[in-house]
């Protein structure tokens, strides 16, 4: 019988340190602070064969650069022109980012010394004498790293996801990509597979002098390693799925009766002023959404209307519909009341309430104005009443947004929900992956290793063409695990996915 060897799983890696995998492609160069600003600095970075040549046309002079040292220098136009004093730093191939020749220059930040500086460069493009220059696309400086070896996939997103982070939180996340962490654990489950598949090998070349007992017991063995994997990767999976809280925001409904302090409380529970991240007026009788840094969370809160006015019109009607819709998909419900008002909460309000208690969402009352409080007996009043219309399975805690009393443990409160979550309370730091790397985990790695699972199972131990395939269902979740890192075949059709997000000069 002849018997089929698994394919050659692994695409190997040869880089010749000589050439670069980019070395024939135009040198590229950008701004790589943000643009249309005016800063103190701007730098911009020029990436290839050419960075050496545009530094000596800048500088206007043919001394010898030493590559990791900041120089100061002047640098000019074509036309000897004066552009800016600035600092340089060159980085020699293969040691940079790209892993090619990288020209730094610390410009000063204004709009018109960047664009000079810029243009000058561009006009050093002379591709009749072989020296292409052109400005880089969004992320190319990346795309260069990864494609000469100096980052894999699963880092570049790792890097994407850093400069987006908005928070203590996310930065954390997206530490977890970018400092290799899980290269290291995708490159860990590549190996286990690759092994697993050595020993389904081992069966498939010697099975016919092998006795069926050890055969059997290998493919047991590997049948055990595969469930063992099966269930890190879902580990993984899961972990990830509650953990990308942190990036979308954590979704809060704040409630309350005109007045209660809804925009005051928003503003006290922020980190600092600063940190609203943005604001998104809805209509009049739409919910307002703004994304508040509170205690290095990203939180998402939405302002009702709807149960503003007590009145009971259809397009009120419709408004507690949406708001009781949106609470539906909250992670956490907010109640302000004002205990000077009366009453407390309107029928609207107590309604809605009643309703998401219904749903079993996670509920905090919060009594505001605690400064207008006229006595202990006045508070003890509010209390009484709040838990006569809603029951008394809700916290309630009092603050004042005006002298900022109580604050402090609200949002200490706010953290442990946050936490709870989150998963981020445990040992191990946050992960984040890509949706990309989320589908291929299915798609291909969970794909193959329960075909292997079903081909295993319906056939019959010592059939050597069923090990065949189930080593097959192996190479399927390798190569799946390769796609992530971009150690794959067919890396062209995801490179696109990975890099469309970025912006010009990364
Ligand atoms: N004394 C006192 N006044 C407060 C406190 N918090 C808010 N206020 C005042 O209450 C008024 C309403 O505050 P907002 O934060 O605008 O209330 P809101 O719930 O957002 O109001 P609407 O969006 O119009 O329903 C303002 O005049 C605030 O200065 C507090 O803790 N103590």
């Amino acid at each position: 019988m002849l018997l089929r060897v698994p394919p050659l799983l692994l695409k190997c890696q040869l880089r010749c340190q000589s050439q670069l995998a980019t070395s024939y492609l135009p040198t590229i160069y950008a701004l790589s602070t943000a643009p249309g600003t005016k800063s103190a600095i701007a730098v911009v970075r020029v990436s290839g064969t050419h960075s050496k040549y545009i530094y000596h046309r800048l500088n206007n002079s043919e001394k010898k650069l030493i590559p990791r040292r900041t120089l100061l220098r002047n640098l000019y136009a074509t036309d000897k022109n004066l552009l800016d004093k600035a600092l340089t730093l060159f980085f020699d191939s293969p040691k940079s980012y790209t892993g090619e020749d990288l020209l730094e220059l610390h410009l000063h930040g204004g709009k018109a010394v960047t664009s000079s500086v810029l243009n000058a460069i561009g006009s050093l493009n002379d591709r009749n004498s072989g020296i292409e220059i052109r400005y880089a696309l969004p992320g190319e400086f990346t795309q260069r790293a990864f494609q000469n070896g100096k980052i894999d996939l699963t880092e570049v997103e790792g890097i994407r996801e850093l400069i987006d982070a908005e928070t203590e939180t996310q930065r954390q996340c997206a530490l977890s990509s970018f400092n290799g962490m899980n290269k290291n654990l995708f490159m860990f489950w590549r190996d286990k597979i690759i092994n697993n598949i050595a020993q389904l090998t081992a069966i498939i070349d010697f099975g016919e002098d092998t006795e069926i007992e050890d055969t059997n017991n290998i493919l047991q063995l590997v049948k055990e390693n595969m469930v063992q994997l099966k269930e890190e990767i879902n580990q993984f999976i899961q972990k990830v799925e509650k953990t990308s809280i942190l990036q979308s925001g954590i979704k809060v409904v704040l409630l309350g009766p005109p007045n209660a302090g809804k925009s005051s409380l928003i503003n006290s529970i922020s980190s600092d002023d600063v940190s609203i991240i943005s604001q998104t007026p809805g209509t009049t009788r739409d919910a307002v959404e703004t994304s508040i840094d509170v205690n290095g969370y990203k939180v998402t809160i939405s302002d009702t209307a709807g149960i503003r006015s007590h009145s009971s019109d259809e397009i009120e009607l419709l408004g507690i519909e949406r708001t009781i819709k949106k609470s539906e998909q909250c992670d956490l419900c907010l109640l302000i009341v004002d205990p000077s008002s009366k009453p407390l909460i309107n029928e609207n309000l107590t309604q809605m309430i009643q309703s998401m208690q219904t749903r079993g969402k996670e509920f905090i009352i919060i009594v505001n104005k605690q400064d207008l409080l006229t006595n202990e007996n006045h508070l003890k009043s509010v209390i009484g009443s709040l838990k006569e219309k809603l029951g008394d399975q809700f916290p309630i805690i009092t603050v004042s947004c005006k002298t900022q009393e109580g604050i402090e443990s609200l949002i200490k409160q706010l953290t442990k929900i946050f936490q709870r979550l989150s998963e981020t309370t445990d040992e191990s730091s946050p992960i984040i992956a890509s949706r990309r790397v989320k589908e291929i985990l299915h798609s291909d790695v969970l794909y193959g290793i329960n075909s292997f699972f079903v081909t295993t199972n319906t056939g019959v131990g010592d059939d050597a063409y069923d090990v065949v395939m189930a080593s097959e269902h192996l190479s399927h979740a390798a190569d799946g695990i390769g796609k992530i890192t971009g150690d794959a075949v067919g890396i062209e059709e995801i490179l696109g996915v990975v890099f469309a997000k970025f912006c010009v000069g990364k």
